[in-house]
């Protein structure tokens, strides 16, 4: 499936990779963008599922095997490969699962053109394609016992389908009552510091004397269904999200006094007289930052609860008596079963299922990828597919196609 370019012939093959010759290849495809052709191959045996990357350099005539960031796709029975906005390889799955088939690999973006001078070697990013936007996470810091925690799970309670929370990770111990998965991945600190490395959080920070951090998977996770992602991190936290890909609201929870939070740390009682003293100390700093630098949209005083409660409801456009549901759900593109893909114009052909005469034209889909946005570290969202022609809007286009199809295409 997929491009067979002129340079994918024989001569190509004697130069390929050790380990990745001819006979141990399950299937290919090789996109070329300027001088380079990228080969993406799958192997659907037991043994490896999975798809792996080269990357032919023809002024240089070298295979490089480059840096892969981001979670990768699983391998599937074939896929096919088409270049996009000329930075990143659209891969359709093919037999996939709606919510799994449609990858995009960035090979020129300006996240991975970064990548590539930061690790100086040949960088491409894979990001899972996601159709329509996602609401706009919301970060909420402030310091240990000035209430957050208390404050979402009451905003969770009350809108369930409206807010999902970021599951951070933490070498911190598990505290009665906390659960993992839930409150916390907790980890091992040298577990944590290989998945930083590969560049799978999004933050992470030193708080209190644990690691904690918010991992990109965490906060894609609630996105993809449909939900607006709360993330209850540190300052320090916060600025590294502020700094990155993320588009978020930045909303800080200050105390009515400094006693007033201690009395709530120490009524809580999670935490030795040790790390009280600890977090009491960091909090000076945290409230000095949080409250002058800017860094944060909105600034709240929890000093009676039902009172901060209801400005923070406020504030979110809640203070109606019902669920608010403020944006489209973002769903999954579905593609065909079986297919072969040509770009045109930013809107890519999907041509699926049989060829035979006269059924052709019911299997012609449209993926408009004119409006991307996000990608690799985390999604690429705004994938719209419909079924169609893409020359409908041309005086001597070809009819708009808009018989109903045998395959679904889901819609907002
Ligand atoms: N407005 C309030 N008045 C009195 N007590 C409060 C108020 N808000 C929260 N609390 C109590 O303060 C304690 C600390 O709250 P919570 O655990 O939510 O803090 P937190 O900011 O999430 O802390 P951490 O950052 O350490 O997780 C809890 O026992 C909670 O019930
Ligand atoms: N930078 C990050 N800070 C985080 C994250 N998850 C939680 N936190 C912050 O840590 C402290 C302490 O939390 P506790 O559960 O041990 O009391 C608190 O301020 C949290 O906001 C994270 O992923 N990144």
């Amino acid at each position: 499936m997929g491009e067979a370019p002129e340079i994918f012939e024989d001569d190509l093959w004697k130069v390929f990779p050790v380990g990745l010759e001819p006979e141990s290849r399950g299937y290919q495809t090789a996109t070329i963008l300027g001088e380079k052709t990228y080969v993406i191959v799958g192997s659907d045996t037991e043994s490896s599922l999975s798809i792996g990357i080269q990357v032919f350099d023809k002024s240089r005539g070298k295979w490089a095997i480059p840096t892969v960031l981001g979670t990768k796709p699983t391998s599937c029975k074939g896929h096919s490969a088409v270049l996009l906005n000329k930075d990143r390889i659209l891969i359709l799955k093919q037999d996939s699962t709606p919510d799994d088939c449609t990858w995009l690999l960035e090979v020129d973006t300006e996240f991975v053109r970064e990548q590539k001078k930061i690790l100086k070697t040949e960088v491409v990013a894979w990001s899972k394609g996601v159709k329509g936007d996602s609401p706009k996470p919301l970060v909420i810091s402030g310091p240990s016992g000035v209430g957050k925690g208390t404050l979402i799970s009451k905003l969770m309670k009350e809108f369930p389908s409206t807010f999902g929370f970021s599951v951070s990770h933490t070498t911190r111990a598990l505290r009665d009552k906390e659960k993992d998965g839930v409150h916390y991945h907790f980890t091992e600190r040298s577990a944590m510091e290989k998945e930083i490395q590969e560049g799978k959080f999004l933050e992470y920070a030193s708080v209190h004397g644990n690691l904690y951090g918010t991992s990109i998977e965490a906060v894609e996770m609630v996105s993809d269904a449909g939900k607006r992602c709360i993330l209850d991190i540190d300052v320090q936290g916060a600025r590294s999200v502020r700094a990155s890909f993320l588009k978020a609201i930045f909303i800080f929870i200050c105390p009515p006094s400094y006693e007033e939070l201690e009395k709530r740390l120490r009524a809580r009682g999670t935490e030795t007289e040790e790390q009280i003293q600890k977090r009491l100390r960091n909090a000076r700093a945290e409230l000095e930052q949080g409250r002058s630098s800017g860094l944060f949209d909105h600034l709240l005083v929890n000093d009676d609860f039902e009172m901060c409660y209801k400005s923070l409801k406020k504030l979110l456009g809640l203070d109606g008596s019902t669920e608010a549901i403020c944006e489209p759900s973002p769903k999954m593109v579905e593609s065909p079963v079986g297919h072969s893909v040509l770009e045109m114009n930013e809107k890519v052909l999907i041509h699926c299922g049989t060829a035979e005469l006269g059924k052709a034209s019911k299997n012609l889909f449209v993926l408009d990828a004119s409006s991307l946005k996000g990608g690799a570290p985390g999604r690429t969202r705004g994938l719209n597919m419909y079924v169609g022609d893409p020359f409908a809007d041309r005086p001597n286009g070809i009819k708009r196609l808009l018989d109903p199809c045998k395959l679904s295409i889901s819609t907002n």
